[in-house]
């Protein structure tokens, strides 16, 4: 399998199922979509984050209506019963709507995807998966990787506005790769990004005197 990023923002996500994993799904999403809309007929004591929640206990055939009312981006199948999350990925396939299915880890139809363990550093995201067969393993890298990228973000941000100016500078892009891979390789710059004593103002100003003396028409 192989990972794509998925923009949920002003999408609905629907989620059948109120146990940990429907909760988990719907914080995640939650985090993003505009609407994200929860169907149990139990709902545990977890935080399902800003999701609205349904109680209702629809059969397998009654699952399409749901779908159809709500004209979700992404199903979440999340229950305990089978036959119900079967009859969700049937209604999903039959609308052309992806699907999460979390009760399977392998045979997949297209469509039918994985929501992998994210660990963020906005902008920066990492997913990880294991192809299903281990999903412990996957919540172990992340915490691992949590560790791992502090500063990612800031360091994107702070490369981005570089980026930016030395645009608005038409340095050739060559030249502008090499300014940008210098600044990524720099453990100087990491180490402040990570402590917040980095003032990215002054990086860029720093960087643009050293590699652009003559205030960098062309190079
Ligand atoms: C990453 C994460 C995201 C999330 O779910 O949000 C996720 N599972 C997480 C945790 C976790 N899941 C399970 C355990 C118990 C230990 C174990 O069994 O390993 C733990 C650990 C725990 O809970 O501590 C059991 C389990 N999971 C699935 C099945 C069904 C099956 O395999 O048939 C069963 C067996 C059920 C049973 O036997 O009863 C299926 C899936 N789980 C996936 C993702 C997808 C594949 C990802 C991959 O390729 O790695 C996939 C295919 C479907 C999907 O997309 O949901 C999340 C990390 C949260 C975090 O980062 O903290
Ligand atoms: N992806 C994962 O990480 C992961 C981890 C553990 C288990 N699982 C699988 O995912 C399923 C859900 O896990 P869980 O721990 O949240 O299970 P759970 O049994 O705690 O919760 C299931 C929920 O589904 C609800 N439900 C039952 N019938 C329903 C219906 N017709 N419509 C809507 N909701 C209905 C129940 O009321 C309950 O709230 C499990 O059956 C298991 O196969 C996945």
């Amino acid at each position: 399998m192989i990972p794509l990023l998925h923009d949920f923002t002003n999408a609905t996500v629907l989620v059948f199922g109120g146990g940990p994993v429907g909760a988990r799904k719907a914080r995640r999403f939650a985090r993003e979509a505009n609407v994200v809309v929860v169907v149990s007929p139990t709902f545990g004591e977890r935080s399902f984050g800003s999701a609205e929640l349904i109680r209702a206990e629809p059969g397998p055939d009654d699952v399409a209506s749901w779908i159809e009312r709500t004209a979700p981006a992404l199903v979440v199948a999340a229950t305990d019963d089978e036959a119900v999350n079967d009859a969700i990925a049937a209604a999903a396939a039959d609308r052309g709507t992806l699907l999460n299915r979390a009760d399977r880890s392998s045979g997949r139809d297209p469509g039918s995807v994985v929501v992998p363990a994210t660990v963020r550093d906005d902008p920066v995201v990492v997913a990880v998966a294991t192809g299903g067969t281990a999903p412990a393993v996957s919540k172990h890298l992340r915490r691992e990787l949590e560790e791992s990228i502090s500063g990612a973000g800031e360091m994107a941000t702070l490369c981005g506005a570089l980026r930016s100016e030395l645009k608005a500078r038409e340095v050739d892009p060559d030249h502008r790769r090499r300014i940008v891979t210098d600044v990524v390789n720099d453990p100087a710059v990491w180490t402040a990004l990570r402590s917040g004593a980095s003032n990215n103002r002054q990086v860029i100003e720093d960087v643009l005197d050293e590699q652009l003396p003559d205030g960098g028409e062309r190079q």
